[in-house]
């Protein structure tokens, strides 16, 4: 147990001192309330003890300073005549109370049952164990010379627990690389935790990554533990690393650094050990001459950077990723696989997983033929759009004047997935386009998503 004595009578101090060390557990003891606050806010302690009647700070305030830092359970220590104060105490949630003088045996077995009580809150909030599914086996395809590669740069840096940079275009298969990383690491059974800083406000991504204490900002009604804490011995993957706000940049170079952080609202610094993985469409080199991006993080992160080329420059992958994508027993006509290779796929591997699927929900017999494939991958002169589809489109012309039953909602979400399909899937760009930012753009897509989830969930 780790435990804070707080006692302004140095004799009892160093008498249960020197009882629980022998007895093994690890005391820090200190003789003023001021003290002991500045203790708990450096350190977890499982449990406090201390004297009520102590000049300065009253134990009573004490005890409600010290239980709004931390979980720590409380035992009071009174004299005869105080035995009311040490009630009152007990009202304000301190696990139990001993008149002075006691055995030092009993505060100690007094400490543990508090010890047990506080293992009992804390395991009733943990959230519970979700059961360990095996994750599906990664199946990276390319045998072209750039994939290969990647490949030899993969098995070279998984071992290492340097942080990684992974980049590339969108939908080229940077999560797949960072995954792979992983897999191919001593820390393959350990978590591995991903983020997107694209899709998620500021602030947000701040609590995700460092977590909060409860009452750090409206809305923070407990504490919660961010995702630094929660990958701790394992693996975590940051999206889309371009988009990390200016401001957060010094609070991931820090954890970088020595793998030091702290809770939003928080004074206790934690130590993680995580290794980082992390991933961006940009060219961050130009975003910090920009001003976009910090130049000591950048050369932080970049110690060992994958470079996945576009799919258009992986000669002999587009066979293998249709095959690959292919389900049994469907086939593929061989006009249409040329057509497939001639295209030029400016949303990358993710376009092309797309168009197949969409093939094989429009073809009939069990064959892909040119005909299921969009008009401009087909080469059919009449080609207008792009058909990328990220998510399932509404079933209405938005230039149709004459239905006015159409919500709102419907036509602004036609409009965003006309754009993002004009724009080949590039979120970005589409973006640009719609005017909004690049945030607003994935919170959107994820709301279709969820929309579509629950209609056919419901239909
Ligand atoms: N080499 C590959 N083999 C098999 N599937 C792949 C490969 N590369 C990408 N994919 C598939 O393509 C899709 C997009 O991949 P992924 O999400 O890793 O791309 P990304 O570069 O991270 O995209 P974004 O920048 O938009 O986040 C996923 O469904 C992924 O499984």
């Amino acid at each position: 147990m780790n435990l804070l004595l707080v006692d302004d009578d140095a004799v009892f101090r160093d008498a249960f001192v020197r009882w629980m060390h022998f007895k093994g557990h690890h005391v820090t003891a200190v003789s003023s309330g001021a003290e002991a606050i500045s203790q708990c806010e450096k350190h977890d302690f499982d449990i406090a003890v201390f004297d009520l009647n102590m000049p300065g700070m009253s134990g009573l305030e004490l005890l409600q300073r010290v239980r709004s830092l931390s979980t720590i359970e409380v035992v009071i220590l009174t004299g005869q005549g105080t035995i009311e104060s040490a009630v009152s105490a007990m009202k304000l949630g301190a696990f139990g109370y001993l008149t002075k003088p006691c055995a030092m045996g009993d505060l100690e077995e007094r400490c543990l049952a508090a010890l047990e009580h506080r293992q009992l809150q804390l395991d009733r909030k943990a959230p519970k164990p979700v059961p360990l599914r095996r994750r599906p086996a990664l199946t990276m395809i390319g045998n072209s010379p750039s994939m290969r590669e990647v490949v030899r740069l993969i098995h070279r840096i998984a071992p290492t627990d340097k942080p990684v940079l992974i980049q590339g275009a969108s939908g080229t298969g940077k999560e797949v690389v960072a995954r792979a990383v992983q897999q191919n690491s001593d820390l393959s059974d350990q978590p591995f935790v991903t983020i997107n800083c694209a899709a998620l406000p500021d602030l947000l991504v701040e609590s995700e990554l460092f977590g909060h204490q409860k009452g750090a900002f409206t809305g923070a009604t407990t504490d919660k533990p961010g995702l630094f804490e929660i990958a701790d011995g394992g693996t975590l993957f940051i999206d889309e690393i371009g988009e990390l706000p200016l401001a957060l940049q010094p609070k991931l170079l820090r954890v970088l650094e020595d793998g030091s952080m702290r809770r939003i609202g928080g004074h206790q610094e934690r130590i993680v050990r995580v290794r980082i993985i992390v991933a961006t469409n940009r060219d961050l080199a130009a975003e910090v001459q920009a001003g976009n991006f910090r130049e000591d993080l950048y050369y932080r992160i970049n110690v060992l950077s994958i470079h996945l080329p576009p799919l258009c420059q992986r000669t002999g992958d587009i066979d293998r990723l249709v095959d690959h994508f292919l389900p049994h027993p469907w086939t593929i006509e061989a006009s249409a696989r040329e057509a497939l290779n001639r295209f030029d796929w400016p949303g990358n591997v993710r376009q092309l997983s797309n168009v197949l699927q969409r093939a094989t929900v429009l073809a009939d017999a069990n064959m892909i033929t040119l005909d299921d494939l969009p008009a401009e991958i087909a080469g059919r002169a009449s080609a207008v759009r792009s058909e990328v589809h990220e998510t399932a489109r509404p079933r209405f012309n938005i230039n149709d004047q004459d239905n006015e039953s159409i919500a709102l909602d419907d036509i602004s979400k036609a409009h965003v997935l006309d754009v993002l399909a004009k724009e080949n899937g590039n979120k970005a760009s589409a973006a640009r386009k719609l005017g909004i930012h690049r945030r607003k753009l994935y919170r959107l897509l994820e709301r279709y998503q969820s929309n579509d989830n629950s209609a056919q969930m419901t239909s």
